[in-house]
């Protein structure tokens, strides 16, 4: 199986969206389906999922799923890490919608009263170590031992190699996009990502591109 690493990844996707025309609120629409399609599937306790949304992509999936589970009539909260003033457009038009359809943000939540945590934090951006208030709320959140979804990658953790970047949250699952992440596959990566899930979102890879890393196809299940 092809492993990317963030480069690659964002060479993908900047190819589907501007080559293809493949607008970016439907990768991230397509995205967050792929996510619920997993949360839905029966291995979950869903009386209280908690979203962490960040404020790039990762976060506009985030508020992306918030809402498809909010419109199933799931207990869902949606809180912001980060100041949301400071989020890109893809976030901030994701936010309109779900204000529109009802949902209103948490400004604090408590995490042990979540029964699942969806991590839409940091994906495959994170380019730096976590800011040391994410990483104090990470190594709570790693305690109490809850069970948390990661959208793409584990927050903290680097896609590409796979090391911490400072803390990094323990995700019992990792839904990632397109194609498996080589951070997701090796260091602590490895091991914090849990059950690593590819989801076929419609992305398009440009003709010559070369793969960096190729893994055998038992590591990673594709769903
Ligand atoms: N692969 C795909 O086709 C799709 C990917 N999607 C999702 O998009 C994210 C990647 O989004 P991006 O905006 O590039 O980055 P992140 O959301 O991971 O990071 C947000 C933002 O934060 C800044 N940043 C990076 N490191 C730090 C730091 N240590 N402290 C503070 N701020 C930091 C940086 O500016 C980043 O841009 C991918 O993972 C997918 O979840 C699409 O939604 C669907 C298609
Ligand atoms: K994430």
């Amino acid at each position: 199986m092809q492993l990317v690493t963030a480069a690659e990844m964002q060479k993908i996707d900047n190819y589907t969206i501007e080559t293809i025309g493949m607008p970016q609120d439907v990768l991230i629409e397509r995205a967050a389906l792929a996510v619920v399609e997993v949360i839905g599937a029966g291995h979950f306790n869903l009386d209280h999922v908690l979203v962490l949304s960040g404020l790039g992509n990762n976060g506009a999936d985030g508020v992306a799923i918030a809402r498809l589970l909010y419109a199933q009539g799931i207990n869902v909260s949606l809180q912001f890490v980060g100041n949301v003033a400071r989020a890109k457009e893809t976030v901030t038009r994701q936010l309109n919608i779900i204000e529109n359809y009802g949902l209103v943000r948490a400004e604090k939540s408590d995490f042990n009263e979540a029964t699942l945590i969806i991590d839409a934090i940091f994906g495959i951006g994170l380019n730096n170590i976590l800011p040391e208030g994410l990483q104090k709320m990470i190594k709570a959140a790693n305690h109490i031992e809850k069970t948390v979804i990661a959208v793409d990658v584990p927050t903290g953790i680097d896609a590409t190699t796979g090391e911490v970047r400072g803390a990094a949250l323990k995700a019992h699952t990792t839904v990632t996009f397109g194609y498996g992440k080589s951070g997701l596959n090796q260091h602590v990566g490895g091991y914090l990502s849990g059950n690593v899930i590819v989801k076929n979102i419609g992305l398009l890879t440009p003709p010559d591109f070369i793969f960096s890393c190729q893994i055998k196809d038992s590591a990673v299940a594709a769903v």
